[in-house]
Order: structure tokens, then C-alpha cells, then sequence
């Protein structure tokens, strides 16, 4: 097999992660990174809506509602959805690093079906750091912070520049957000990364 390491496990001479000093507190909402996210933004219709909060350390929660609109088999939540919900949770946790960072690598376990109308409680945290590297694990419980179990992920962000967008993005995005002060103001509070 050819590419990058399939091993979610940190090196040995990974470092603990360290939360920034400007960091939210915990319990402040984080608000969306981009409000046409699929994952977190407001004028997404059909999206997820995920509300995230800062936690404590370098961690983060989140609720997701499970709609009409998020089904695979009838009445229960797509899967595609939860990892959606893992992902972007796990997203979240750029605002404790002060850090851009993308998906690199996301595994996850379905350990029970999650019907229609329920509401998920999303946690995540950063577990060590490497380099570019960011590793994470995040679970998702039934209709409250301490119910059981449905979906579980492990997972490698790599930290990236504001360019990784810019370059990479379609340029009808591009120019409607950086035209955005909103979203410039998103941009430059990961810029500035003492
Ligand atoms: C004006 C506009 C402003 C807008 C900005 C607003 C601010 C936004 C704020 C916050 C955004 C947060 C968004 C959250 C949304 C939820 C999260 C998502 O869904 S993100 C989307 C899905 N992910 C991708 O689309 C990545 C696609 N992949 C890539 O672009 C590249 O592959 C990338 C960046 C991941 C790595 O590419 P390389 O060329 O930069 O770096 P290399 O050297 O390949 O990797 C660095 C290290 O990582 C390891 N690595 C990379 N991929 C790996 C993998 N899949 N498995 C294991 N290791 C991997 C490599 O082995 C290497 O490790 P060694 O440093 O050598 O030890």
C-alpha cells in the first residue's frame, strides 16, 4: 500500500497539547467557521447546525439534532452524517490551538443506530501533537452528555495556512468570503499564532 501511515497513534516524541492563552473559555460558544459550513453553518439548510462550545483543557462539546433530512435507513441517521458530526466537533478544536488545521485521517466506530430527533452530545479532545500533526478522539452520546455511546472517532488533523483555502477553493467562494469581514475576521484570529 502506497501513501501516508494508516497509525492514528502519536510518535513517541509527540507533545502534549497545550491549550493557547487566548483560547475561548469553557462553556463560550465557538460560533461557525464558515456559515455555509455543512457541518456548523447557519445558512446551510440542510446542514448540521452544530452548536460548539469551548471545554475544558483542549477540548471542546457539541449538540447535534438529528433531522428529517439526515437519514439513511428510515428513521435512523445516516452514517456518512455521524462522521460529519465527528469531523466537524473535532474541527472545533482549532479555536483551543489557535491553529488551522484539515482532516488528514478519521476513523470511526458505529456502536448503536441513532433514530431521527435525537439529540447527539459531541466531545472531543486533542491528545497529542506532532509537528503539523494533531491527533484527536471524539464520542458522540444519546440524548445527553452521559448517555450511552453511538459513535466514537480517532483522528489526524494537519495544520494548514489561511492559503490552503484560498488556493484550493472554487473562486466564486473565495471571493464572496474574502469579501466578508465576518469571515476575514474568522481567518485573521488563527493567523495571529504566537
Ligand atoms: C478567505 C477564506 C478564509 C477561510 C478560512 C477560514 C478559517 C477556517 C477555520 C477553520 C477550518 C476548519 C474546517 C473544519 C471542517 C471540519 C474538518 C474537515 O472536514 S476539513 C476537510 C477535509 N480534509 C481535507 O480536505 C484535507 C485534504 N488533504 C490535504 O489538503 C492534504 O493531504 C493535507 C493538508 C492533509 C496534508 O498535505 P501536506 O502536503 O500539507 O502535508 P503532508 O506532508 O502530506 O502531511 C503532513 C504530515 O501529516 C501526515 N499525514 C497526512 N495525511 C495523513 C493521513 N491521511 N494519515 C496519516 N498521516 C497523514 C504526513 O505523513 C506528514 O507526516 P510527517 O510530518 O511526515 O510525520
Amino acid at each position: 500500500m502506497s501513501g501516508p501511515t494508516t497509525s492514528l497513534t502519536p510518535p513517541a516524541d509527540a507533545r502534549r497539547p497545550v491549550r493557547h492563552p487566548d483560547a475561548p473559555a469553557p462553556g463560550e460558544l465557538l460560533g461557525s467557521h464558515y456559515d455555509r459550513c455543512f457541518g456548523c453553518g447557519g445558512e446551510q439548510p440542510h446542514g448540521l447546525h452544530l452548536e460548539t462550545r469551548a471545554g475544558e483543557g483542549v477540548g471542546v462539546t457539541a449538540v447535534f439534532t438529528v433531522k428529517e433530512a439526515h437519514q439513511g435507513a428510515p428513521g435512523l441517521a445516516h452514517g456518512g452524517v455521524l462522521a460529519t458530526a465527528l469531523d466537524e466537533t473535532l474541527g472545533g478544536l482549532s479555536w483551543l490551538l489557535r491553529t488551522i488545521a484539515v482532516t488528514g485521517r478519521l476513523e470511526t466506530d458505529y456502536v448503536r443506530p441513532v433514530p431521527v430527533g435525537t439529540e447527539l452530545h459531541l466531545a472531543a479532545e486533542v491528545t497529542a501533537v506532532h509537528g503539523r500533526k494533531i491527533y484527536g478522539t471524539a464520542t458522540g452520546r444519546i440524548g445527553g452528555p452521559d448517555g450511552p455511546v453511538a459513535v466514537r472517532a480517532a483522528a489526524l488533523f494537519v495544520e494548514v495556512k489561511v492559503d490552503h483555502f484560498i488556493e484550493n477553493g472554487r473562486d466564486e467562494e473565495i471571493r464572496s468570503a474574502m469579501s466578508d469581514p465576518d469571515q476575514i475576521k474568522v481567518a485573521r484570529a488563527f493567523e495571529v499564532n504566537p
